[in-house]
């Protein structure tokens, strides 16, 4: 691993993937040890990956070993993973050999919430875009919220397009009713006014992701943030010297303040609910409240309220429970998927 790059460490690498890097190639045979190199998944398109690696973006392959992994269902890499892979003489394309444990993970529900599919990893900070006026859905901001929660993200708020509002203050004060913990900023994306909060963020290493509904600004703020960057799954191949351009749908992009950002659709409006049409990470509240007092506890005043005491130990983040009794007092209906 002494030959970590420079690179790797600005793309996000740190300790805990390093360490787990070193776990796997420690089981190696020692002759074999020298053709496997750590990698961060930048693009995904169908079957190929571009991995980056301490050399740059490369094509890789998942090695067939992996794909017949025994038992549960074959790993699956997915943008933002980070990966060990193997570099055969000869061959220009990468072997993925091994994917290491995430940090945080997103997750959807799909086949009508029969199971789970993952869209990104290792995601520090998530920015979940909404806009003031009617189009402000606070129980859908809630659930965003408690999303990223659950991923293990840090979540931070943008109420976008404050320009078209003589208040933005009354907007900002409804977010902090369902967003109590979390930070909140007002930015203008399309005039680039309030962009130096949302860069505090974005430091060398951080990756970064943008959710929130349709027509919010998403994409006007990531242009805002990309300037003249252009994604790390760029035209230039070097194993050809094609210039093949390849379109990815998910991509991460380096910043210029040297943050990292994952465009994903399938993030961009995730539908935030599991299998039994709960939001996500509802289910931890539902399994303690098994230990209210109570039966029909609403974890709000009640004496011996299990799910109280476990936000109060700091079991179950206050958030979570806002979001849980926003939810709790609207019909529960599912968001539109895209
Ligand atoms: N007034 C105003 N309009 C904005 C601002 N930011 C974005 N818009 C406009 O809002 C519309 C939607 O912006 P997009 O960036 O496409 O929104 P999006 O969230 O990417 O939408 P989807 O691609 O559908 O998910 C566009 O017409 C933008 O020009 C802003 O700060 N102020
Ligand atoms: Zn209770």
């Amino acid at each position: 691993m002494s030959s970590v790059s420079r690179s790797l460490q600005d793309l996000g690498l740190t300790d805990f993937f390093v360490d787990a890097a070193r776990t796997f190639l420690a089981a190696l045979p020692p002759a074999s040890q020298a053709e496997h190199e750590l990698g961060r998944v930048v693009g995904v398109e169908r079957a190929t990956y571009q991995v980056w690696t301490a050399r740059g973006p490369e094509e890789a392959l998942l090695a067939g070993t992996l794909r017949q992994a025994a038992g549960a269902q074959p790993p699956q890499p997915v943008i933002g993973d980070w990966l060990i892979v193997q570099r055969l003489p000869g061959e220009p394309t990468l072997r993925i050999v091994e994917l290491l444990p995430r940090r945080t993970q997103f997750t959807r529900a799909v086949n009508g919430g029969m199971s789970e599919q993952i869209i990104a990893a290792n995601v520090d900070v998530v920015f979940i875009v909404t806009t003031p006026g009617t189009d402000l859905d606070l129980p859908r901001l809630g659930r965003y919220v408690t999303a990223v929660h659950v991923s293990g993200a840090q979540p931070v708020v943008l109420l976008n397009k404050t320009d078209l509002v003589n208040d933005p203050a009354r907007w900002m004060a409804q977010i902090r009713t369902v967003a109590p913990d979390v930070p909140v900023h007002e930015v203008a994306a399309a005039a680039g006014h309030g962009l130096d909060a949302v860069q505090q963020y974005l430091q060398t290493g951080v990756t970064a992701a943008l959710i929130g509904s349709s027509g919010v600004g998403k994409s006007t703020l990531t242009n805002a943030l990309l300037g003249q960057q252009v994604a790390l799954t760029g035209p230039v191949r070097d194993a050809d010297q094609q210039g093949r351009h390849t379109t990815t749908s998910r991509t991460l992009y380096p910043l210029p303040g040297g943050g990292l950002l994952i465009d994903n659709p399938g993030l961009r409006d995730i539908a935030v609910w599991d299998p039994a049409g709960q939001p996500v990470g509802f289910q931890v509240i539902e399994d303690t409240a098994a230990h209210c007092r109570f039966r029909k506890c609403t974890h709000t005043t009640e004496p011996g309220c299990a799910v109280q005491r476990a936000v109060h130990q700091g079991r179950i983040s206050s958030e979570l429970l806002t979001a849980y009794h926003q939810a709790q007092g609207l019909p529960l209906r599912r968001p539109k998927r895209r």
